[in-house]
């Protein structure tokens, strides 16, 4: 069975050094960097933007895995693929026309996710799976760090991962949202490939991210 990857959101680090941070949690075993890009108005927070992304860069060689909650949506993928970012998740609710969406980020020679809040059913991928690298499910509303896990979600991972394997596709599925060493296991249980942990990652300082991601990992 291949190894759960670990995607740390930056939305847990301290922002007053965040080169420093990503800097940490790559050296500590992140696999991929999580980078959570909100706008006030598709979710109720507002953090960074692609020149943010862009100062990140050159902090880590891993792949960047940026998840856009903002709508309108086509106006701004060049410039996440344009900062750095490896892979682009957007909503299915942030732009009139997913499928176009997609094929742009994949235009720019980057992996495409779509992500699906709570309330939104696996339904919505019935016509776009064969066109994306990465599905991400919310098991929290999108917004904010800290929340606890929506354990209905994994109804939808598990549907979503014999999707997946009927039809012979290689798809990660990514889950985020109260990610801890307690619900990882379940998540992986349910089928996640990738787990993106904000709180539990960056808890207690760069001393602890290696033992944080371990934990994630089942302490391996
Ligand atoms: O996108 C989001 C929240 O909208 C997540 O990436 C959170 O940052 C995860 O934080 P924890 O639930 O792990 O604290």
């Amino acid at each position: 069975m291949a190894r759960t990857l670990i995607s740390p959101s930056i939305l847990s680090a301290d922002f007053s050094k965040l080169g420093d941070e990503v800097r940490s949690i790559d050296a500590a075993g992140a696999d991929w960097i999580h980078i959570d890009v909100m706008d006030g108005h598709f979710v109720p927070n507002i953090t960074i933007g692609p020149g943010v992304v862009k100062a990140l860069r050159p902090h880590s060689a891993k792949p960047f895995d940026v998840h856009l909650m903002i709508s309108p949506i086509d106006n701004f993928i060049d410039a996440f693929a344009d900062a750095g970012a490896d892979i682009i998740t957007v909503h299915p609710e942030a732009g009139p026309h997913l499928h176009r969406t997609i094929q742009r980020i994949k235009a720019l020679g980057k992996k495409a996710g779509v992500s699906l809040n709570p309330a939104t059913p696996a339904k919505m991928l019935d016509y776009v799976l064969e066109e994306i690298d990465l599905v991400l499910v919310m098991t929290v509303n999108p917004g904010f760090g800290g929340q606890k896990f929506i354990a209905s979600q994994l109804r939808k991972i598990e549907s979503i991962a014999n999707q997946v394997a009927k039809k012979d596709l290689v798809v990660d599925i990514e889950v985020d949202g109260g990610i801890d060493a307690a619900t990882a296991p379940q998540a992986i249980e349910a089928g996640a490939t990738v787990l993106v942990a904000g709180t539990a990652a960056f808890r207690g300082g760069p001393e602890n991210y290696a033992a944080n991601i371990a934990a994630l990992r089942g302490g391996a």
